[in-house]
């Protein structure tokens, strides 16, 4: 079950696992748009009987009767340390700097009108998730949010999306949400961007949508990557595999070590914990596309990690910091033994929306920039156009338009 695995063999293996659901995906994206929410309350037969697809603010408030006390203080407890984090993110509305006399350059910041967050709950209720695509919308200051999770919505996950504050939640999964909030359907106004971590189905949906709204980066099965030296706690390592092994058959996890002897401690610890684990069946496949591979030296293991650019790398070395600073890819970073991937999973504050299948070597995480845009403002007054005139005007004229450089002089001949 725990085996040496290459690099190179568990990256592409991760891709494909996206790809199996194309022809899936492509057969549901034609339902949406040709039956819009017919397709959503037919495709939602196979979970139970839908009348509508909207949540009225009835069954939202209903919802807290169904969630422990216990449960909705620890998200109210969770939601205000992630919100406590994305506010330092907040980019400013609008500065402005003098670059030389006459020139004043700035940027406008505006959050986007309308998104969708797609809040997982297949295998797992996440209302996590639901505040983790929720509070940086929020902070950035998005108008409409509207939130589709999979039919039946667990009360748990109602009760996540209205602490955070979500306008609108629909009973949709899979595929057929994030085309509902791509295409648009009666019931769903299509949205300007797409949030949110799924299946291979949710994400692949996402890839294949773009044109029709833009999306945050593929946020799929989840994933760890652990860079161990000799100082790692085995069973440490085994439960950090374990904790993202049991949310889907299509997760995967690698271990990096420069320890020889570490792969078998931890494989002994694995068999221990997944005896006992409640998800085993989910567990067993997802340790499947799971392994160990053992490196030379700690900047061999970074380079390794480099080209798997895990979802999650935990650093269980001597010297932690020092990967930090050289390691190049990754959605996010844990530092030492208790920085547990589960802490940023649920409660620490940091984003767990994160990329996966290699798509950490270009996309960050999710944050509050994720939900804004930018417009430079240009303030020039006769002295700027003085100093940069003829400059324009030589390099308009240089590419042959003429009109360009015209614009110009007729202000200065003003
Ligand atoms: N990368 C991240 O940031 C991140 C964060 C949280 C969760 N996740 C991942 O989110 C995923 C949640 O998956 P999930 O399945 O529990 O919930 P989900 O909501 O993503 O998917 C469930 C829906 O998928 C559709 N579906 C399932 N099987 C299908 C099939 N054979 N054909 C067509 N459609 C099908 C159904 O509509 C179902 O309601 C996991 O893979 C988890 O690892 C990732
Ligand atoms: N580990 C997931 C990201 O891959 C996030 C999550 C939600 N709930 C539990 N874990
Ligand atoms: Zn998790």
């Amino acid at each position: 079950m725990w085996k040496a695995v290459g690099i190179d063999a568990w990256l592409a293996a991760r891709k494909t696992s996206l790809e199996d659901a194309r022809g899936t995906v492509t057969g549901i994206i034609g339902r949406v748009k040709n039956e819009g929410d017919a397709a959503l309350i037919d495709l939602a037969k196979k979970y139970c009987t839908l009348e509508h697809v909207a949540v009225t603010d009835e069954e939202r408030e209903s919802a807290y009767d169904e969630v422990d006390a216990q449960v909705v203080e620890a998200l109210i407890e969770a939601h205000a340390r992630i919100e406590r984090f994305h506010e330092r993110q907040r980019p400013r509305d609008l500065w402005f700097e003098e670059m030389e006399p006459g020139v004043v350059l700035g940027m406008k910041s505006t959050g986007l009108n309308r998104v969708g967050l797609y809040v997982p709950g297949g295998r797992a209720a996440y209302p996590s998730s639901a505040l983790m695509c929720a509070v940086p919308a929020k902070v950035a200051g998005v108008k409409e949010i509207c939130a589709c999770s999979p039919p039946p919505i667990k009360p748990l996950t109602l009760v996540a999306l209205d602490i955070a504050g979500v306008t609108e939640i629909y009973q949709a999964g899979g595929a057929q949400a994030v085309a509902a909030m791509a295409l648009g359907t009666e019931s769903i106004r299509p949205v300007q961007k797409i949030v949110g971590p799924g299946n291979i189905y949710v994400t692949l949906a996402k890839m294949m949508l773009r044109e029709h709204a833009e999306i945050d980066f593929p946020a799929g099965p989840s994933e760890i990557g652990i860079i161990a030296d000799s100082t790692a706690h085995p069973k440490v390592v085994a439960a950090d595999v374990l904790a993202q092994a049991e949310h889907d058959p299509n997760a995967a996890c690698i271990l990096i070590t420069t320890d020889p002897t570490l792969p078998a401690k931890v494989g002994k610890e694995i068999e221990k914990m997944v005896a006992e684990a409640p998800r085993k069946e989910i567990i067993v496949e997802a340790l499947k596309n799971s392994g160990y591979t053992v490196v030379k030296d700690i900047d061999e293991a970074i380079a390794a990690s480099d080209v798997v650019a895990p979802e999650h790398l935990s650093i269980q070395v001597a010297d932690p910091l020092m990967v930090v600073t050289k390691v190049q890819n990754a959605g996010a970073i844990f530092v030492g033994r208790y920085s547990a991937v589960a802490c940023g999973d649920y409660a620490v504050g940091t984003n767990h929306c994160l990329p996966t299948a290699g798509y950490s070597k270009m996309y960050s995480g999710l944050d509050v920039a994720h939900f804004c845009k930018t417009a430079s403002v240009e303030i020039i007054d006769r002295d700027g156009l003085e100093a940069i005139g003829d400059i324009v005007e030589t390099i308009a004229e240089a590419e042959g338009l003429y009109a360009h450089s015209q614009s110009v002089k007729v202000r200065r001949a003003l």
